[in-house]
């Protein structure tokens, strides 16, 4: 086991719970989704996981260790929101610095670093961004270049905020492709939160879906229903199955607001 919450309870306003005795566990080489509508508190539970912020109540451990404010843990790597924000570094040095924040602030990079960051960026699909400057990169590409960065310390908790949300269609699958492919090379773990369940269910192997007063996690087929997304998205939808190419594909269409 990889990851281990514990009873998580988190609030930011005393009184008002945003997470409630949450408990799961990921296994190496899982992928798990975390769903729920626009401000339920995906995010905090993901901040309340990699440490930036306490639980309140709970713990939660990777790789044994328990998850602690001020103290970021190398066995995981986290990819917040995308916001557009400047960097004068250069897509490599981003990429490199990276792995440099987890030693001495005094320690340069060498050219290992640099070899090993330029085949994460081949990888992640952005090599021929590498000299580019990351004030010149599209929204989506900057986003690519924070996954690479997170993979460069060769984490066992992959934890990602969103990561489709500026991509296009192609990158939208290359990415989830690379997801799993991460996940399943280095038998690793993943958490993603995503407002796609699309993704979701070609991906993971499990889902947390989040409501106000409860949640409920478990095999990705059986937690994204009809049902389910009805009660926790508040839309009415149809399930459909198909092959592709020796694999059993679920997805949904979204038909009305209930
Ligand atoms: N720093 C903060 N202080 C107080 N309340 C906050 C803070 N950050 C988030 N919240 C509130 O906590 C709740 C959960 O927010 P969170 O960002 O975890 O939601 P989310 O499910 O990730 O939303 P989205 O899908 O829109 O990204 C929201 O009501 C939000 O307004």
């Amino acid at each position: 086991m990889i990851l281990e919450v514990y009873n998580g309870c988190f609030e930011y306003t005393q009184g008002q719970p945003v997470l409630q005795n949450i408990a799961f566990h990921l296994d190496c080489g899982q992928i798990m989704a975390v769903m729920g509508r626009n401000g339920i508190g995906k995010t905090t539970l993901i901040k309340c996981i990699v440490g930036i912020l306490k639980w309140n109540r709970g713990y939660s451990t990777v790789d044994g260790v328990r998850s602690q404010v001020g103290k970021p843990m190398k066995s995981v790597g986290y990819v917040p929101q995308a916001h557009k924000v400047s960097f004068s570094y250069s897509v490599r040095d981003m990429v490199v610095f990276g792995k440099v924040g987890h030693q001495s602030y005094l320690a340069a990079p060498g050219d290992s670093d640099y070899a090993l960051a330029d085949q994460i960026l081949d990888k992640v699909g952005i090599y021929d961004l590498r000299n580019h400057s990351c004030n010149e990169l599209s929204g989506g590409q900057l986003q690519l270049v924070f996954i690479a960065r997170a993979l460069i310390n060769s984490p066992k908790l992959l934890v990602l905020d969103e990561p489709e949300a500026h991509l296009d269609f192609r990158n939208q699958i290359r990415l989830i492709k690379l997801i799993k492919n991460v996940v399943s090379d280095n038998n690793i773990a993943c958490i993603i939160n995503t407002h796609y369940p699309n993704h979701a269910l070609r991906i993971a192997d499990k889902c947390f879906l989040l409501g106000e007063q409860d949640y409920i996690e478990g095999r990705t087929l059986q937690i994204m229903t009809d049902d389910n997304i009805q009660k926790y998205f508040g839309v009415y939808s149809h399930a459909y199955q198909f092959r592709y190419k020796d694999e059993n594909i679920t997805a949904f269409t979204f038909l009305d607001e209930v």
